[in-house]
C-alpha cells in the first residue's frame, strides 16, 4: 500500500517536472533569442558607428595598434596609421589594402610618421591629418613604452622619456585634434591605458605613473567635453602578448629586450583589439580587459589598501634583483 502511494507520488513528481520543463523550454529559448538579438543589434550599431569613420591609431606598427588597425579596417573605417617607422606603416598599409574584402567597403589607410616625444611633430601630424580629412571621428591613443627597474637606480631621464611617450604624447595629440572635434560637436577619444593605470606594481614606477596620469587626464577630459557631445573611453588591459616587454626601457635607458613570461602568456592582441572596437561601439567610458586577479586587485587597492600594499611589498622582496629587475 505504502509503495503504491510512493509510486503514485513519484509519478506525480515526474509529470510535474515534465510540465515545468515544457514551460521552461520556450522561456529559455526566448531568453537566448532576446540575448542573441541584443548582441546582433549591438554589433550592427558598432559597425554603423565605425563604417567610413576617420580613425587615427598611434603605435600602429606593432602589437595592439597593428591589430586595432586590422579590426577597424575590416569594419570599414578610414584609417590614419601613425608610427615612427614609415616602412612598417607602409607594409601594414599594403597588407590591409590587399586583404580580402569584408561585407563592408574598406578604405586604403593613410599614414603619418612622427615621434610622440616630439611636441612639434605632434602638432604637424595633427595639422596634416586635418588638412587631409577635415576631421577625426575616433582618435585611439595606443602607442606606449614600458619600463623595468628600481626607482633608486633609475635616471630621471628615463622617467621623463616614459612620461613623454605614454602621457605627454597622447595629451599633445588629443589637444591638437580636440578643437576641431568641439567645433564639429563630434568625436571620440580613446586612451589605451593599462591595469597599471589603476594599481601600481613594483619595478614599474615610470610606467605605472604614466598610466595613472593617463587615466586621470582622460577622466577629466571626459567630464569637460561631454557638453560638446564628445566621447572618451579609457581602456585598461592586463597582459597582452605583444613586444611591450621586449621594447621596454630599463633604469639606464637601454632596451630590456626580454619577452617576459607574463607578456608571452597574455591575451591575444587581436582579441583585445576586438574588445577595443566593441568598447568604442558601445561608447564605454572605462573598460578593464584583464583576468580575475588583476581585476580584483583594483578593488583590493580601494577596499583594503593596507593588504594591497603589503602584497606589493612582498612581491617586491621576492622579485628584487640587484639591477635592472
Ligand atoms: N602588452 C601588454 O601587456 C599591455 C600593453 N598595454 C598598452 O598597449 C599599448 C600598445 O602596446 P603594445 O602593442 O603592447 O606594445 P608594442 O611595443 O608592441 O607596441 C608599441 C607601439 O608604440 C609605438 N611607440 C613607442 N614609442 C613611441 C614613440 N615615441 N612615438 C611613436 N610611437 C611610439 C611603437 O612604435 P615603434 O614600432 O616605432 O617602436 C609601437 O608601435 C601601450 O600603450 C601599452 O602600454 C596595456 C596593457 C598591457
Ligand atoms: C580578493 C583577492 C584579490 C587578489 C589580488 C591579489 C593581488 C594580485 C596582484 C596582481 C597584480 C597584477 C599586475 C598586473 C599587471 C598588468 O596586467 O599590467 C599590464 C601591463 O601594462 C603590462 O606591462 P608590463 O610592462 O608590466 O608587462
Amino acid at each position: 500500500m505504502a509503495s503504491a502511494a510512493s509510486r503514485t507520488s513519484l509519478l506525480r513528481t515526474r509529470i510535474m517536472d515534465f510540465i515545468t520543463s515544457m514551460a521552461t523550454l520556450p522561456l529559455l529559448l526566448g531568453c537566448v533569442g532576446v540575448f542573441s538579438l541584443c548582441k546582433l543589434l549591438q554589433w550592427l550599431r558598432t559597425r554603423a558607428y565605425v563604417r567610413n569613420a576617420v580613425v587615427v591609431i598611434t603605435g600602429a606598427t606593432s602589437g595592439l595598434g597593428r591589430e586595432c588597425a586590422r579590426v577597424f579596417h575590416a569594419a570599414g573605417a578610414k584609417l590614419v596609421l601613425c608610427g615612427r617607422n614609415a616602412e612598417a606603416l607602409e607594409e601594414l598599409t599594403r597588407e590591409l589594402a590587399a586583404s580580402r574584402a569584408t561585407e563592408v567597403q574598406t578604405h586604403k589607410p593613410y599614414t603619418v610618421t612622427f615621434d610622440l616625444t616630439d611636441p612639434g611633430a605632434i602638432v604637424g601630424a595633427a595639422a596634416e591629418i586635418l588638412q587631409c580629412f577635415g576631421y577625426v571621428d575616433v582618435l585611439i591613443n595606443n602607442a606606449g613604452i614600458s619600463y623595468r627597474g628600481t626607482i633608486v637606480d633609475t635616471s630621471l631621464d628615463v622617467d621623463k622619456r616614459v612620461m613623454e611617450t605614454n602621457y605627454f604624447g597622447p595629451v599633445g595629440l588629443t589637444k591638437a585634434l580636440l578643437p576641431s572635434m568641439i567645433r564639429r560637436r563630434q568625436g571620440h577619444v580613446v586612451a589605451i591605458s593599462s591595469i597599471q593605470g589603476k594599481i601600481s606594481v613594483p619595478f614599474r614606477s615610470a610606467y605605472a605613473a604614466s598610466k595613472h596620469a593617463t587615466q586621470a587626464f582622460f577622466d577629466c577630459l571626459r567630464a569637460e567635453v561631454e557638453q560638446h557631445d564628445i566621447e572618451v573611453t579609457v581602456v585598461s588591459p592586463g597582459y597582452i602578448h605583444t613586444n611591450l616587454s621586449l621594447n621596454a626601457v630599463t633604469a639606464d635607458g637601454s632596451k630590456y629586450g626580454v619577452m617576459d613570461k607574463t607578456t608571452a602568456q597574455g591575451r591575444s592582441p587581436s582579441q583585445v583589439a576586438r574588445d577595443v572596437l566593441a568598447a568604442v561601439g558601445k561608447k564605454k567610458k572605462d573598460v578593464v580587459l584583464a583576468d580575475v586577479a588583476p581585476s580584483l586587485a583594483v578593488y583590493l587597492r580601494t577596499l583594503a589598501p593596507r593588504l594591497f600594499f603589503s602584497l606589493m611589498a612582498s612581491r617586491a622582496r621576492k622579485e628584487q634583483k640587484p639591477k635592472h629587475c
